[in-house]
């Protein structure tokens, strides 16, 4: 039978870059429910004071495209997250599903049911750019959530097994 693979790596490192790079969440919100303060943890930091009833937005975009965080985070490396490197991802850095007790409740389902639909898909057919496909991916400024400007546009060339 025909193994799917993504140019040579592992489905799961593939979705989980893929997810670093365009996190369909591009933020996600809290409300503080009591005063606190952030202490400061490195010279030259000021300490942050919250209070009741402010909301906090935790940028995950901005996170995942940190360099100091995700060396070069423009480039698409699955590899970050292989079993060598994944001990060098700082916590709460990589918020795909967010974090806490109000994640993503859906996440695991999520991560299973996307990578049936490319096994499936990916043991029959190579997904090809076609004349509509937007290269370089354009994103929508208008909307909040991550989608492109034009639609996603792809081909599927059905492999001769
Ligand atoms: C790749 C797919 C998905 C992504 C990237 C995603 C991402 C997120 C994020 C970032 C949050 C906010 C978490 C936070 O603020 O800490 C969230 C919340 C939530 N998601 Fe997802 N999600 C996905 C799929 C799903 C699916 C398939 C379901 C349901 C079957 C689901 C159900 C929910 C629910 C119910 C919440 C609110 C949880 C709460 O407030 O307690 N999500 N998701």
């Amino acid at each position: 039978m025909h193994v799917p693979t993504v140019t040579g790596t592992n489905l799961s490192l593939f979705i989980t870059e893929t997810l670093r790079k365009w996190p369909n969440n591009v933020a996600s919100d809290r409300v503080c429910t009591k005063p606190y303060t952030i202490e400061p943890s490195k010279p030259g930091e000021v300490p942050i004071h919250l209070e009741k009833g402010v909301t906090i937005f935790i940028p995950i975009y901005g996170l995942h495209h940190d360099y100091r965080y995700f060396p070069h985070p423009e480039r698409f490396d699955p590899e970050r997250f292989s079993d060598e490197n994944k001990d060098k991802i700082v916590p709460y850095s990589y918020l795909p599903f967010g974090a806490g007790p109000r994640n993503c409740i859906g996440s695991r389902f999520a991560l299973l049911e996307t990578k049936a639909v490319f096994f499936h898909l990916l043991s029959h057919f190579e997904i090809v750019p076609i004349s509509k496909t937007q290269i370089p991916l354009r994103i929508n400024k208008k909307s909040f959530s991550f989608i492109s400007e034009d639609g996603f546009w792809l081909g599927l060339k059905k492999l001769s097994l």
